[in-house]
């Protein structure tokens, strides 16, 4: 891990292919993945400064392979972690069943991990609403029954609102967490 001091860990989740890797970049670093698709091979670790009210927080985001290969290695770095982006592909049900494996196994062995679930590629949607493979209802329900949130987006979708919640949580009862 990098050398910075790390406030809230955090780690993302899901299927290959769903737009982790995409998303840490879009939120880190504001900018979109260029090039052809390259899987991450076990896990990339990148920090993020962001303000919470008058306090400055650092993310320590965990983005893991999705590739069940790496499965073994997810565990690793889950570990310990204040919350978890646990992503699917709107336009591939699959990742959803993905995504649903990583919440129960969150929820029986990492007690503290807020989750929340994060719908990607819904530009794709809007080009065509027929290419939806997972229902927005399934979604609302599973999340309200499961997990901290649901998330909406695509390239636009704010990791940091969900994360930044957390953290106005957690100073509410006891900060740093
Ligand atoms: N249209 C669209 N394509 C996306 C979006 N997010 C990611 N992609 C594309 O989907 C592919 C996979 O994106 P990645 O971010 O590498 O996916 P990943 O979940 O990190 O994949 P692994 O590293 O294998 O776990 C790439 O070709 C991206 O350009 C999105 O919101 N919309």
């Amino acid at each position: 891990m990098s050398g910075q001091r790390v406030d809230v860990k955090v780690v993302m989740l899901g299927k290959e292919y769903v737009g982790k890797t995409s998303l840490v970049e879009r939120y880190v670093h504001d900018r979109f993945l260029v090039g052809p698709y390259q899987n991450t091979i076990g896990a990339a670790f990148v920090a993020k400064v962001m303000s919470v009210g008058d306090r400055t927080v650092t993310l320590g985001i965990w983005d893991t392979a999705g590739s069940e290969r790496y499965e073994a290695m997810s565990r690793i770095y889950y570990r310990g972690a204040k919350a978890a982006i646990v992503c699917y592909d709107l336009t591939d049900s699959s990742s959803f069943e993905r995504a649903k494996f990583w919440v129960k196994e969150l929820r029986s062995l990492e007690e503290g991990c807020q989750i929340y679930l994060c719908g990607t590629k819904s530009d794709l949607l809007e080009e065509d609403r027929r290419r939806r493979r997972v229902d927005f209802h399934d979604v609302q329900d599973y999340a309200d029954s499961s997990c901290s949130s649901a998330l909406w987006g695509g390239w636009e979708c704010k990791i940091g609102t969900a994360l930044a919640a957390r953290a106005r949580c957690s100073r509410r009862s006891s900060w740093p967490p």
